[in-house]
């Protein structure tokens, strides 16, 4: 994040996003943390059926300016997310794929491949570690074993900088995934095509992957919104949680 878009917390507490404006906004929605709580693995992870029906209905309202950005594969965004209409980034911005059925990925790389093996190697040893294999990255996850969270930030970071691959921190995970793109990049990119263009982007999130979105959505002219504990961060508002997430796309629709 840049020193210029940090806030001093103490000095700026953020409060609540104004209304969405459906003539004029655009929606970059994170899921882990914002449409969906956290749980212990990724897989038990479900849309709570009232954001659900709110992100159907802003869809509707915003004329389908709607897209989903998060660090899952977008195979797994659509289980879960289940909506056709709506535009999907997966792997931090590493895919993308659209209504109609257009994917724009990057290619996956040799140096990707080599890593996984050793990725495999570390969670031999370590077999609490969930690994969740995405293609264009790998996330290890910790939670269930908190405790080897320094060890595996450790060994991911020594594996990314041997093979030139990036490393991503979110919560109780380290993420190994290939250059090329990320979360605010995606945003850019959706906005530069139909239906984004000369909308107003809005990016809500959670995690230090989404710092650089918010980043990406005010020098657009949009703005950030953080959902959870106040920190230091690029967003200009903030939600408590998704309850408040859920109950705030459903007043735009109203
Ligand atoms: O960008 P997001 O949509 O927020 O995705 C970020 C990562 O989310 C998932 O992991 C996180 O959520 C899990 C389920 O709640 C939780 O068990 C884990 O500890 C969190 O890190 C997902 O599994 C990752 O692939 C995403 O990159």
């Amino acid at each position: 994040m840049s020193a210029s878009s940090a806030f001093a917390l103490d000095s700026a507490p953020l409060g609540r996003p104004p209304a969405i404006e459906p003539a004029r906004d655009a929606l970059f929605l994170d899921l882990d943390g914002t449409l969906a709580p956290i749980a212990a693995t990724p897989d038990l992870v479900v849309l709570p059926p009232d954001v659900g029906a709110a992100l159907v209905s802003v869809q509707v309202a915003l004329d389908g300016r709607v897209a989903v950005i998060s660090g899952r594969s977008v195979a797994d965004l659509g289980r879960l997310v289940g909506l056709p209409a709506l535009y999907l980034a997966g792997v931090h911005g590493l895919e993308r794929r659209f209504p109609d059925g257009r994917a724009e990925d990057v290619l996956p790389s040799a140096e990707m491949a080599a890593a996984r093996g050793r990725i495999a190697e570390l969670a031999g040893r370590e077999p609490r570690l969930l690994v969740e294999d995405k293609g264009l990255g790998i996330a290890v996850h910790f939670r269930l074993a908190p405790d080897l969270g320094p060890l595996v930030e450790r060994e991911v970071r020594d594996i990314a900088a041997d093979a030139g691959l990036t490393v991503q921190t979110g919560k109780m995970v380290v993420e190994l995934r290939q250059p090329g793109a990320d979360k605010g990049a995606a945003v850019g990119a959706f906005m530069e095509v139909p239906p984004f263009a000369g909308a107003r982007p809005i990016f809500v999130g959670d995690d230090d992957t989404d710092e650089c979105a918010f980043e990406a959505v005010a020098a657009l002219g949009g703005y950030g919104v953080l959902v959870g504990e106040p920190r230091v961060t690029a967003a200009t508002y903030r939600l408590d949680d998704v309850t408040a997430v859920g109950r705030w796309l459903a007043e735009a629709a109203r």
